[in-house]
């Protein structure tokens, strides 16, 4: 675990010390737009054009932050659009590798040992967190974009136009609702498990756990009123809560210390939880092995003896019970 520091590598965990012991998420640096024209989007610089085979993805499958960026390539059609490299789920002394491994894709581009290689071929002197997910622009040999929540966004409409699937998961109607739904959820349940895991003081974990599972009593009620997030559509706010809950009860109940209940605890939540998994194509972009390598092994400071729990042994295929509440599919081409 460490960053870089202009251009050179540093082994550091995150300094909570400064925060009285409160986990900061930094700001992710890359910040271009892909357009369906090439020109500028609503950051960065204009010039990254939406074309077959131009752009390439840099995951982690163990990341839920990652992980939407693999969702929203399955569920728009655009696996051969884009290709991906998996890191190994082991994040150590040099950060995110590619050494070989079982469901590690190495780097077709640079032939990467390291993920921070690619960060300084990018900017030699990049200080900064060196994270997943990263999308390269293969013809101006430069990043596009290492912020999953704009990835999404790109992946749901910019590739419309050359084939991508139908489905629009951040439909105009329902924007305003799907922003107020991703606020809440982000601060208090995708970061809200990463504050409490990786707090170091008493006050600051509880200051993180307490509206954890504020949050997730709310969207329990919620959930078992409606299909999904902001309605009966399902939409991008649903696979951003997502992601945080199918690594939930695998490892934020214990690595993280996420443990007033678990998702199995919550009906609503779970039946969701496993009506999810089963759509489409979306177990496959589902790894344990890489999730649960990651997290208790990467973590020494949480987790001394690396040891990997067994558990828990969930039934994700079974029946998820949620056809009773209403639902509509998400239709027609998003707007861009
Ligand atoms: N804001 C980023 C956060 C990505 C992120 O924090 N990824 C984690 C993996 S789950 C990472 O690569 N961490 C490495 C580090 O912090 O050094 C996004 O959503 O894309």
């Amino acid at each position: 675990m460490g960053l870089l520091v202009d251009g050179q590598w540093q082994d550091q965990w995150y300094d909570t010390a400064s925060h009285q012991g409160r986990f900061i998420r930094s700001t992710s640096q890359f910040r271009h737009w892909i357009t369906p024209d090439g020109q500028a989007g609503p950051s960065g610089d204009a010039g990254f054009q939406a074309e077959a085979g131009r752009y390439h993805l840099y995951i982690s499958l163990a990341c839920p932050w990652a992980h939407r960026t693999l969702i929203f390539r399955q569920l728009k059609g655009l696996e051969k659009m884009i290709d991906v490299s998996v890191v190994h789920w082991l994040m150590r002394e040099q950060g995110w590798t590619f050494q070989a491994g079982p469901g590690v894709v190495a780097d077709p581009l640079f032939g990467a040992d390291y993920l921070h290689q690619l960060y300084t071929q990018a900017e030699p002197q990049y200080s900064g967190r060196v994270t997943v997910p990263l999308l390269w622009d293969k013809k101006q040999q430069r990043p596009v974009s290492n912020e999953s929540a704009e990835i999404i966004r790109m992946f749901n409409s910019v590739f419309d136009h050359l084939g991508a699937h139908e489905g629009d998961y951040y439909p105009l109607a329902l924007r305003e609702q799907i922003d107020a739904m991703n606020t809440r959820v982000y601060e208090r349940i995708n970061n809200g498990v990463y504050r409490a895991g990786f707090a170091t003081t008493q006050e600051a974990y509880e200051e993180a756990v307490q509206p954890l599972f504020a949050e997730l009593d709310a969207l329990e009620n919620l959930l078992s009123q409606q299909r999904y997030l902001c309605g009966p559509q399902i939409t991008e706010a649903d696979w951003r809560l997502w992601t945080t809950l199918i690594r939930f009860d695998a490892v934020y109940v214990g690595h993280f210390k996420c443990n007033l209940r678990r998702i199995a605890d919550y009906p609503a939540l779970f039946g969701y939880l496993r009506e999810l998994y089963q759509w489409p194509g979306i177990a496959q972009t589902v790894n344990f092995a890489h999730i649960k390598g990651h997290y208790y092994q990467s973590h020494t400071q949480i987790n001394p003896t690396q040891v990997v729990p067994k558990g828990p042994d969930l039934d994700l295929l079974a029946p998820h019970g949620r056809e009773t509440l209403p639902s509509q599919p998400p239709t027609g081409s998003a707007a861009w």
